[in-house]
Parts: C-alpha cells; sequence; structure tokens
C-alpha cells in the first residue's frame, strides 16, 4: 500500500515531496525515492529505509528542478531489493519515471509480452518496472516526437485495455508533464489539490488527502475510477475518462487500517467510517453480550484508538491508555517478514501494568490479519495481571488474501482462514472474541451525505475479487511465490542490491 505523489510546481519541488512522503510513510516504510526534472534532466534518489534517511541533505541539494514525483515502499510484489524501489524510469519515449500504489494482477502475462512483442528487457520482479514499460510501449507506439495530451490519453488507453489490478499511478514525463491515472475500480485512492501562488497555480497528485492538507494545497477532488489528468509543465490540466465512468469500489482495508484517520478517500472520512466501525461494534457487543462483565477498555495502539474510544462512551465503560506505543517504531504489519513483525510487536508495545491488574479487559484492534499482535498482547495483558482478556475486532474475519496491493498472499498465513469465532479465540488465547459483521462494516463506511460510494473491494473478507481473473490457479500461484517462507528463501539468494546505485 504504497504512498505516490506527483506536484507541478512554480519553484523547486524537492522540499514539497519530501513532506508528502513523510506523511504518507504509513502507507510503506520499506523504501522511498524521489524524481524531479530540471531543463530536461532528471535527478533521482531511492534507496530501502524510510524517507528522513533515504534523503540526505547532499541528495536534497542535487534533486532540481519544480517538478516531481516521489514513492514511499511496501513492497507487495517482487522483492524488497533496493533495485525495486520506486520511481522506476525508461529512457524510451522522453524519458519516463514512474510510482505505483497497488498490485497488477496480471504481471506474468504482462512481463511476456513486454519482452517478446515490445521488445523490451525487465531488469526485476517488480510490476511496477512491467507497467512503466507498457507505458512506454504505448507512448511510443503514438510516434509522437511532441505528444499532445490526446496523444498521451490515447496512449493510455491502450495501456488500461492491457493491464488489470489495483492501481494509482504518477508519471513523470520529461519536459512535458505529470500524467495521473486510477484503476477501473478505484480500489487504490488518489487524489488531487491546488496551490495558489504569485507565479501561478501549482498542483499536487497524492494517495491520501493528508499529503495535500499538510503541504497547503486546496483538495480538488479525487481521480475517478478509470479517468487520467494530465498536468503539463506550464501548469494546464488535462482530463479523461479512459473507461467507462462509475462510482468507485475503494479496497474497503484502506478505511480499516491503511490510510491515516485525517485523510477522506473518495469524499469518505476515515475517521468518520473508524467512529461509526466502533458504535457499530458496540451495538453488537449489547446485542450478543448484554450481561459482559468488562471493567476496562484498552485500544492497541495505534489505528484502532479511534473505534477503541467510541466503544467506551457506547458501553459506558473506562477508556484506558494501558498499552504504550514506542513511537520510533513503525507499523508493524506492513513490515517484511513474520519474524521481524513478532519481535517488532513487543518493542513497539509495553503494558502499563496497573490498568490490567485485577480486571477483565477488553482489547480492542482494528483487525486481526496473522494474529501476531493480538496473541502477544494478549500474553501481555495476561503477564500484567489481567483476570479476563476479551478481544474485539473492529473489522471482520480476514479470510482471503489480496491481490490489489496488500501484501496478504497466503491464505494459510490468515489466522481466520478455515477457522471459526471459537478456534481463533483458542489460538491466540482470549477468553472471548468478538469480530464485527461485514455488513456493518460496509454501513460504517457508507456516508450518503458526502459520497456516492456504495460497494467497496471487500475480498480479503469475503473472497470476492472485482477486478482481475482471480481464481484457485492464481491464488495458489500467488502464495507459493510470495508467502513468507518464500519470501525469505528469495531475499537471502537476492543479488540484486547492487543494482540502481546513485
Ligand atoms: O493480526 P496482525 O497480523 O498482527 O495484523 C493486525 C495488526 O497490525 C496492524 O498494526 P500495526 O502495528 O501495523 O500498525 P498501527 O500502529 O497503525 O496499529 C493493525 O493495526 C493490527 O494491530
Ligand atoms: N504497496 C504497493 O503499492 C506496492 C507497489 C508495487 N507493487 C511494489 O511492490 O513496489
Ligand atoms: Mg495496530
Amino acid at each position: 500500500m504504497c504512498g505516490i505523489v506527483g506536484v507541478v510546481a512554480t519553484s523547486m519541488v524537492n522540499q514539497t515531496i519530501f513532506d508528502a512522503l513523510t506523511v504518507l510513510q504509513h502507507r510503506g516504510q520499506d523504501a522511498a525515492g524521489m524524481v524531479t526534472s530540471h531543463n530536461g534532466l532528471l535527478c533521482l534518489r531511492k534507496d530501502n529505509g524510510p524517507v528522513s534517511e533515504v534523503f540526505r541533505t547532499r541528495h536534497m541539494k542535487k534533486l532540481h528542478g519544480n517538478i516531481g514525483i516521489g514513492h514511499a515502499r511496501y513492497p507487495t510484489a517482487g522483492t524488497s531489493s533496493s533495485a525495486e524501489a520506486q520511481p522506476f524510469y525508461v529512457n524510451s519515449p522522453y524519458g519516463i519515471s514512474l510510482a505505483h500504489n497497488g498490485n497488477l494482477t496480471n504481471t506474468a502475462k504482462l512481463k511476456r509480452e513486454v519482452f517478446e512483442s515490445d521488445l523490451r528487457h525487465i531488469n526485476t520482479t517488480s510490476d511496477s518496472e512491467v507497467l512503466v514499460n507498457v507505458l512506454a510501449h504505448e507512448l511510443h507506439e503514438e510516434g509522437k516526437l511532441v505528444p499532445t495530451p490526446e496523444d498521451i490519453f490515447n496512449a493510455l488507453e491502450r495501456v488500461y485495455k492491457r493491464i488489470e489490478g489495483g492501481y494509482g499511478v504518477v508519471a513523470l514525463i520529461t519536459g512535458y508533464g505529470i500524467l495521473a491515472f486510477r484503476d477501473p475500480d478505484g480500489i487504490r485512492p488518489l487524489i488531487y489539490g491546488s496551490r495558489e501562488t504569485e507565479n501561478g497555480t501549482e498542483y499536487m497528485v497524492a494517495s491520501e488527502s493528508v499529503a495535500l492538507d499538510a503541504a497547503g494545497f486546496k483538495i480538488e477532488r479525487d481521480i475517478r475510477p478509470g479517468e487520467a489528468m494530465f498536468f503539463d509543465v506550464k501548469h494546464n490540466v488535462h482530463q479523461r475518462q479512459c473507461t467507462p465512468a462509475k462510482a468507485a469500489r475503494p479496497c474497503l482495508f484502506e478505511y480499516v487500517y491503511f490510510a491515516r484517520p485525517d485523510t477522506v478517500i473518495d469524499s469518505i472520512s476515515v475517521y468518520k467510517a473508524r467512529i461509526n466501525m466502533g458504535d457499530m461494534l458496540a451495538e453488537k457487543i449489547k446485542r450478543e453480550w448484554a450481561d459482559h462483565d468488562i471493567d476496562v477498555v484498552i485500544p492497541i495502539p495505534d489505528t484502532s484508538r479511534t473505534a477503541a474510544l467510541e466503544i467506551a462512551q457506547a458501553l459506558d465503560i473506562p477508556f484506558r491508555e494501558g498499552l504504550v506505543k514506542n513511537r520510533y517504531i513503525g507499523r508493524t504489519f506492513i513490515m517484511p517478514g513474520q519474524t521481524v513483525r513478532k519481535k517488532s510487536v513487543r518493542q513497539k508495545l509495553n503494558p502499563v501494568p496497573f490498568e490490567f491488574k485485577d480486571k477483565n479487559v477488553l482489547l480492542v484492534d482494528d483487525s486481526i490479519v496473522r494474529g501476531t499482535t493480538s496473541k502477544e498482547i494478549i500474553e501481555m495483558a495476561r503477564e500484567a495481571g489481567a483476570k479476563k482478556v476479551y478481544i474485539a475486532s473492529a473489522a471482520p474475519e480476514v479470510r482471503f488474501p489480496n491481490v490489489y496491493g496488500i501484501d496478504m498472499p497466503a491464505a494459510e498465513e490468515l489466522i481466520a482462514h478455515n477457522r471459526n469465532v471459537e478456534e481463533i479465540c483458542e489460538l491466540i488465547g482470549a477468553d472471548r472474541l468478538i469480530f464485527q459483521d461485514l455488513d456493518d462494516l460496509i454501513k460504517a463506511c457508507i456516508d450518503e451525505k458526502h459520497s456516492d460510494v456504495r460497494e467497496f473491494d471487500t475480498s480479503v473478507f469475503n473472497g470476492h475479487y472485482i477486478a482481475g481473473d482471480i481464481d484457485k490457479n492464481y491464488l495458489s500461484s500467488l502464495a507459493s511465490q510470495r508467502s513468507d517462507a518464500q519470501k525469505e528463501a528469495v531475499e537471502s539468494k537476492s543479488s540484486n542490491d547492487m543494482m540502481h546505485p546513485m
């Protein structure tokens, strides 16, 4: 669930892109990159690591130009090698750099086509490198020395016909402008805004509205499903609907976990959705467990806080911050392997024993995916002297792999796969476990007043895949390529790290 950003400005963009990437860091903490363009030359810096480590002063000084794109990576395809950090670059035609959030679901077929028909070389295992080559090929087919926005959109219409999956993309076409486009279902988010300066209007496209807020851009609107926008170097904005217009079906997991609460996706406030999730879950507790004996509600920081506070209020039970988070440790779920995820839960969260001792606690999390966090925290709660440990999840059971840009490739790694609530409860060691119902989660996210979204990509909860040809064979080959065990084996053999140095 990477973070992407593109900026067309009237002065140097490096700091604005850096700032935007730090605000999008929660979407990807493994690698970061930026490309800027100055007098027809590109400046590229990318590497593994968080934004603040990848861009040192010495790099920032060299990132010249008033136009650029940036990326914060959470690997969901290929490997974690720094060679797969983004943006990706191809020199022909024009010099194209591309940053991608999401996952293509027909990468294998595209990779063959790119090699056999388009006569292009792919040097990594990244789906995003394939994507930049498909775009480059179709632009080349237009055959224009000086492409107009119409030429670019014509090429992009053919790209849409070739690629499948979930994607939000920004691409810098050297000397011409920034192209931004979103998948036909709007699974991945993409929004743009403007900022007035003495020298004219500046534009920013980003994965989340918080990036625009932080940099002082006024939100214009979300990019629509299947829509492309082109911000040219003269700051003109061009637009084309490249696939049939329809309401977005955004990824439900963005609202549950990925996005920052102060973000608004497709006119739905993530914060409001999380409040509603808390309300709905409290209703379920009242309905199904009227005689509960909960003494205190404790959130598992960070993401569950909003819903947990709401549950405590609705149940009229004290809310306590019984777990303290180390603010210098990143998000566990998006870490690249199970060993590091497990270790980091204990490094990241520490109990305040006083809040647990001799109490029946209701722990609240936004989601239980592999069960890594809940298992550890329940153990901690018991060690801290809790009498009973209950746990509630603001999302339903995650039972199916994700194929659109969340790294959950193997059903067997999901704690709820082929298990019922009692079995999951036993496995994580809780005294009682309550999951949100899917219908309630959907209701919690719908905002009829502000947004036309009525449906979501709910695939991880019900196995209903809305884009691409996702069948059993696809899922089993994905699992065999990207399960935790397989990834660890590949990463240990990877010799790519010396590629693409800067
Ligand atoms: O069942 P699991 O596989 O452990 O995954 C679910 C947990 O991972 C996430 O937390 P994370 O630490 O990534 O981020 P947060 O600090 O934003 O809550 C999420 O909020 C859950 O706590
Ligand atoms: N999380 C993402 O959006 C990842 C983008 C791309 N599939 C990669 O692995 O680099
Ligand atoms: Mg969490």
